[in-house]
């Protein structure tokens, strides 16, 4: 079982604070590490797999310092965000290259174990060029995990996948996690994250802004304020009873529609369907403003 641990970390490339002050451990299971694009996931990864060092503070995969020490390759994988695998090559011929550079002792034998552990073994005679997007990403899973690591880092691996090649690689996630592996998978995308059952980590302007299972950090969104654009049988009036509202912090009328400011997502909403049935007023549309899943992010930092 080997952990990876962040102590007061931080990562700075000139002014830019990439990474500010983080305290983390990512222990054997599976750990989302999701965030906004910047947010500092990348650097983060980077750090653990020992290709960058702290400006402050230590990083230690198991009891060793990940910076510096080719030591640790043997026990960690690393799949890269950039797809660059070559297309010419059959997926056996990649993978069984990255398993000479570990100088494995039997490196055919450990490139068919990685490729059945994907479940590529029926195509690893072909050109990855032929390959679906889930079938290349898979493919440089198994180069990653060639040597038979305890930890396994993925840079945004569901990038450009449809839902099911989503589903095939969470569950092979799952799987290799089962199995006693640390896995950690970063990600912008909330929804990513759903069939995730372990923990989410979630990071913005590199800080850690708060962990816990998916419904947690759901809730933690969806409980944050929301602003709603209401039409209805007579707007005038609805505002006027919203206002005295608990959950409701603001109300305006622009544009002949109403917007209205509420702190709480689920008792306002939860609310509203009351209120305008007893007030005899038809609600005609309810729609919740545009925000950036920055902001969304932000909104954690904040609470
Ligand atoms: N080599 C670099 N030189 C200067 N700034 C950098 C460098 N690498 C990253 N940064 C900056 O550090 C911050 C964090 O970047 P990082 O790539 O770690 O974020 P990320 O969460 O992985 O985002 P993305 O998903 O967009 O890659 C960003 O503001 C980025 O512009």
């Amino acid at each position: 079982m080997t952990s990876v641990e962040l102590t007061e970390v931080s990562r700075w490339y000139g002014n830019v604070v990439a990474v500010n002050d983080v305290t983390l451990t990512v222990g054997p299971g599976l750990t989302g590490l999701l965030g906004p694009n910047g947010a500092g996931k990348t650097t983060v990864l980077h750090l653990m797999a020992g290709l960058l060092a702290p400006s402050q503070g230590k990083v230690t995969v198991g009891d060793q310092s990940a910076w510096r020490n080719p030591e640790m390759y043997r026990q960690l994988g690393l799949v890269t965000e950039r797809e660059s695998v070559p297309g010419f090559l059959t997926a056996r011929e990649f993978v069984l290259a990255s398993a000479k550079l570990h100088k494995l002792p039997d490196p055919e034998a450990a490139t068919r174990r990685a490729l059945g552990i994907v479940e590529m073994e029926a195509a690893q005679d072909r050109e990855i060029s032929t390959y679906s997007k889930g079938m290349r990403q898979r493919t440089r899973v198994a180069a990653a995990l060639v040597h038979d690591p305890k930890v396994l880092l993925l840079d945004e691996p569901f990038n450009g996948m449809d839902p099911r090649q989503r589903m095939h690689m969470m569950d092979l996630l799952h799987r290799m996690a089962d199995e006693g592996r640390t896995i950690l998978f970063s990600s912008h995308i909330l929804e990513e994250v759903e069939q995730l059952s372990g923990t989410v980590q979630v990071i913005v302007s590199g800080r850690l802004a708060a962990s816990g299972d998916y419904r947690h950090i759901r809730r933690l969104m969806t409980n944050r304020p929301h602003v709603f654009t209401i039409s209805s049988s007579d707007d005038r009036r609805l505002a006027t009873v919203l206002i005295g509202q608990e959950s409701v912090s603001g109300v305006s009328m622009t544009d002949g529609s109403l917007q209205v400011h509420a702190s709480d997502y689920g008792t306002f909403t939860r609310a509203l369907a009351k209120l305008a049935r007893t007030s005899d007023i038809r609600l005609t549309s309810i729609l919740p403003a545009d925000e950036s899943l920055e902001k969304v992010f932000s909104y954690l930092v904040a609470t």
